[in-house]
């Protein structure tokens, strides 16, 4: 796994991430935002391959009680049971060039067994958002990467144990928001349901969006006892910025 240390200090030593991430104007410790992550050709590739596949929820399974459309790949996670339910396999390959670019820019080590395992792909229309949630620490591991295309939104984090401690920040299409340490663990965020949102002044129209979010699970066993919630093996006690409950 990359160490959440290495991150810190790949990130901070690489000249094209630090003007973008300086541009984050609300920072929480292990909060980053990557402008213009891709290329407007490269998101126009993506949503054509993505809604040339299935969309799940909207009455369609696997997730056929949630209003919000999204595509899983790599392992299925169930809402209604709030656990990873299935292995899928490999990601597809329309996203090669994303893992590809995470090594790149060093926000992943090259080490295949780390790779992100799983990609959620939600699709936001107008008047649809995502309640406030922190990932579970118990069934993914300690860096999120989340990539939105098509339209811009607001992103709030709230920290669980003080409400007033809230970041708003404004994720422009093409950009990769990469939430570790307490972004990750000690905050909620959510994204409001909005139709038009403002941010410094500025009104926000919310048009489609859609994000893909890259998890890591490493280990799955539907059938194993000792599998903690989630039924995944993630160990993430050791994570210092992990909120003691
Ligand atoms: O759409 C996003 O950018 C966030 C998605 C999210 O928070 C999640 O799926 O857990
Ligand atoms: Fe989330």
């Amino acid at each position: 796994m990359v160490t959440l240390k290495q991150l810190d200090s790949q990130l901070s030593s690489s000249t094209t991430s630090q003007s973008h991430l300086s541009s984050l104007n609300a920072p929480i410790e292990g909060l980053f935002l990557i402008d213009d992550f891709i290329s407007e050709r490269e998101e126009f590739e993506l949503i054509n391959s993505i809604d040339l596949c299935e969309w799940s929820g909207n009455g369609i399974p696997p997730n056929p009680e949630m209003k919000r459309r999204t595509q899983h790949y790599g392992y299925e996670f169930s809402y209604r049971y709030r656990k990873v339910v299935q292995n899928l396999g490999k990601l597809p390959t329309f996203l090669d060039f994303l893992i590809k670019r995470f090594i790149e820019k060093k926000i992943i080590q090259p080490i295949e067994e780390e790779y992100p395992n799983m990609c959620i792909i939600n699709e936001y229309q107008v008047g649809q958002g995502i309640m406030p949630h922190t990932d579970s620490p118990e069934m993914f591991g300690p860096v999120i990467l989340s990539l939105s295309i098509l339209s811009s939104c607001l992103i709030t984090f709230t920290h669980i144990q003080d409400s007033t401690n809230q970041s708003i920040i404004l994720l422009k299409p093409r950009s990769l928001l990469i939430m570790t340490k307490s972004s990750r663990f000690d905050y909620k965020h959510s994204i409001s349901k909005d139709a038009v949102e403002y941010y410094n002044g500025e009104e926000i129209k919310r048009n489609r969006r859609v994000s893909l979010t890259f998890r890591t699970i490493m280990e799955f066993n539907e059938n194993d006892e000792n599998m903690g919630k989630g039924g995944c093996k993630f160990n993430n006690n050791n994570v210092q910025y992990k909120l003691t409950k």
